[in-house]
C-alpha cells in the first residue's frame, strides 16, 4: 500500500470494531444520526451509495460532522468512486471488485477497501496491491470457518467481514487474527432511523463497542 493517503486502510480499520453500514434516504437524517452513532462511540461510518440521497448524505456528514471518518459503501465502479471523493467521503468500500475499480482505487486520492468473498477474488486484489479488504457476504459465504481457512495460506491480509452479522456473533469475527473490524446494518436500523430515535442508536452503537471483545 501506498502512503500517500491521509489514512491508510489499516487506520480506517484499527479506529473502531465496529462499522455501522448505512442506508439514508432522507439527507435531513444524515447529521442526527451521524451524531448518534458517534456519541456512541463509533467514528467509522460507512454510507451505502444504496439511496438517490447517498452523495448528498455523505457531502453533509463530511462538512458538518467533520470528526468522523465517512465512507461510501457500495462504491461498484471508477465514477461512484469519483463522486464519493469529490462529496468528502475519506474511504471508500465495496461488496465486490472489478478491475476497473481495483485499478481506479489504487490510483484514488482516499483508500479503497475491495470486497471479497473467495481465494480467487483475493489473489486479483492482492495482485493489485491490496491488503485489506471487505469480506462479504460473510455470514453467506462461510462466515468464521471460511476467513480462518483463508488465512492459512494468505496469512497477510486483514478482513472486514458484512453480511448476516449481529451482537449474536460479531465477537466470533473480531476473535480471529485477521479480522480488526466487522460491519453491519444492526446498529442503524431502519425503523429507528425513519422515526428518528437517535437515542436508540446511540444505545445500540454503546451496546456493540462496549461489548467487543477487542484483542
Ligand atoms: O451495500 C453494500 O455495500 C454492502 O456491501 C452490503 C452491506 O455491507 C451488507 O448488506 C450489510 O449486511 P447486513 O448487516 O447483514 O445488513
Amino acid at each position: 500500500m501506498t502512503s500517500k493517503w491521509k489514512y491508510s486502510p489499516a487506520d480506517i480499520f484499527a479506529a473502531g470494531p465496529v462499522v455501522p453500514v448505512l442506508v439514508i434516504n432522507d439527507v435531513e437524517k444524515a447529521v442526527p444520526l451521524a451524531k448518534a452513532l458517534m456519541a456512541g462511540g463509533i467514528k467509522v461510518l460507512e454510507v451505502t451509495l444504496r439511496t438517490p440521497a447517498a452523495i448528498d448524505v455523505i457531502k453533509r456528514i463530511a462538512d458538518e460532522v467533520p470528526d468522523s471518518l465517512i465512507g461510501a459503501g457500495t462504491v461498484t465502479n471508477a465514477q461512484q468512486l469519483k463522486a464519493v471523493i469529490e462529496a468528502g467521503a475519506k474511504f471508500a468500500i465495496s461488496p465486490g471488485m472489478t478491475a476497473d475499480l481495483l485499478k481506479a482505487g489504487m490510483e484514488a486520492e482516499i483508500p479503497l477497501i475491495p470486497g471479497i468473498s473467495s481465494t480467487s477474488e483475493l489473489m486479483k486484489g492482492k495482485d493489485a496491491g491490496y491488503t485489506h479488504m471487505k469480506f462479504f457476504p460473510a455470514e453467506a459465504s462461510g462466515g468464521v470457518k471460511a476467513i480462518k481457512a483463508i488465512s492459512g495460506p494468505f496469512p497477510e491480509f486483514t478482513f472486514c467481514p458484512t453480511g448476516g452479522i449481529g451482537p449474536g456473533n460479531y465477537n466470533d469475527y473480531l476473535a480471529l487474527k485477521n479480522v480488526v473490524c466487522v460491519g453491519g446494518s444492526w446498529l442503524a436500523p431502519d425503523d429507528a432511523i425513519e422515526s428518528g430515535d437517535w437515542s436508540r442508536i446511540t444505545q445500540l452503537a454503546k451496546e456493540a463497542v462496549a461489548g467487543a471483545n477487542i484483542r
